[in-house]
């Protein structure tokens, strides 16, 4: 097992490259937000704001856009219950993040059902939250048609999808339940705790050594897989880029814990570009 270093987080993070624009940067479509958890949403696509996405845009209930917008105006908005435009959006995007309160109502099962129909070859998908949830109680709902599938569940959100008790989670089990999952062998497995695990079905594994109790806070992981999103849509998609995207996250975190009890999740979010920034190279 090797551990998420600095150095790995420097190899990630790419300076930028003068001739370049927003398109090179990583089309991003966020998928959540029900009523109740609109928040989620905002978190998630917070994180991938400010960790460099090029374009962001997400779908979720109508009631969630105007709080979105008066936060962050550079993030397009769409409302979920237009769903041939919701097609379009899912088809024209390099990297689509599902599943920050969403809910598992009938709603929540249409719309990742809708993502399972229409993600592509070309794409990466990465499942957070309710759509892990979904899945586990619905395994067909299970979108098997990515480049590149990322799950990033919490242990309890684990222990529902794959079965295997919190306490029995051993790297062993953990990827037998990923290989059973998906046959294909192009998932990787974020596996979120006080130290948080990055599988893929190679056999690697990082383990990562940074972060803090002060993010024991919600909205930290939804936080987390909108960071993911945005460098996968930057940098290829691969196990090292996931492993960084994790290490940044608690590294923001460390720094903010340095001063301060607690670590808000929209905090870590607006620190992220200057932090960015220290690793770029
Ligand atoms: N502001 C918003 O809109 C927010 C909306 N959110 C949205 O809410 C929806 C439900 O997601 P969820 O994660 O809150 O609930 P759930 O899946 O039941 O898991 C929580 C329970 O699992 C257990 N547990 C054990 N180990 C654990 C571990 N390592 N890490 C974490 N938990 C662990 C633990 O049980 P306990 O120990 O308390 O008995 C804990 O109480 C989902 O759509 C999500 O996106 C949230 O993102 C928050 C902010
Ligand atoms: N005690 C802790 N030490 C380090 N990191 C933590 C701790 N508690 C939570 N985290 C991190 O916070 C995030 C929590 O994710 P998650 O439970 O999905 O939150 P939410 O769904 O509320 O956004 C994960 O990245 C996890 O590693
Ligand atoms: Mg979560």
């Amino acid at each position: 097992m090797k551990s998420i270093s600095k150095e790995l987080i420097s190899t990630v993070i790419k300076k930028r490259k003068s001739a370049t624009h927003k398109g090179n940067y990583g089309r991003l479509l966020l998928i959540g937000g029900s009523k109740k958890y609109g928040g989620a949403l905002i978190m998630a696509a917070e994180g991938a704001l400010n960790s460099g996405a090029g374009l962001v845009t997400v779908t979720t209930d109508q009631v969630n856009i105007a709080a979105l917008h008066t936060r962050d105006p550079e993030i397009m908005a769409l409302n979920w219950d237009e769903s041939i435009e919701l097609k379009k959006s899912i088809k024209s995007s390099d990297v689509v993040v599902c599943g920050m309160g969403l809910g598992l109502d009938e709603k929540a099962q249409q719309i990742l059902a809708l993502v399972r129909d229409n993600i592509t070859l070309k794409q990466t998908l990465i499942l957070d939250a309710s759509a892990l949830d979904l899945i586990g109680q619905q395994k067909d709902l299970l979108p098997l048609n990515s480049k590149i599938l990322i799950f990033t569940p919490h242990q309890m959100e684990w222990q529902r999808l794959s079965g295997i008790k919190i306490s029995d989670q051993s790297d062993e089990l953990n990827r037998a339940a990923l290989d059973k999952l998906v046959k294909n062998k192009n998932a990787i497995l974020v596996l979120k705790s006080n130290h948080t695990k990055v599988y893929d079905q190679a056999g690697n594994i990082y383990l990562n050594p940074f972060g803090n109790p002060g993010m024991a806070i919600g909205g930290m992981g939804d936080t987390l897989a909108g960071i993911i999103g945005g460098f996968c849509g930057q940098f290829p998609p691969t196990l090292e880029t996931v492993a960084a995207a994790v290490g940044i996250h608690s590294l923001v975190a460390d720094k903010i814990a340095e001063r301060q009890y607690i670590v808000r999740p929209t905090q870590l979010s607006a620190h992220l570009p200057e932090i960015m920034k220290q690793y770029e190279k």
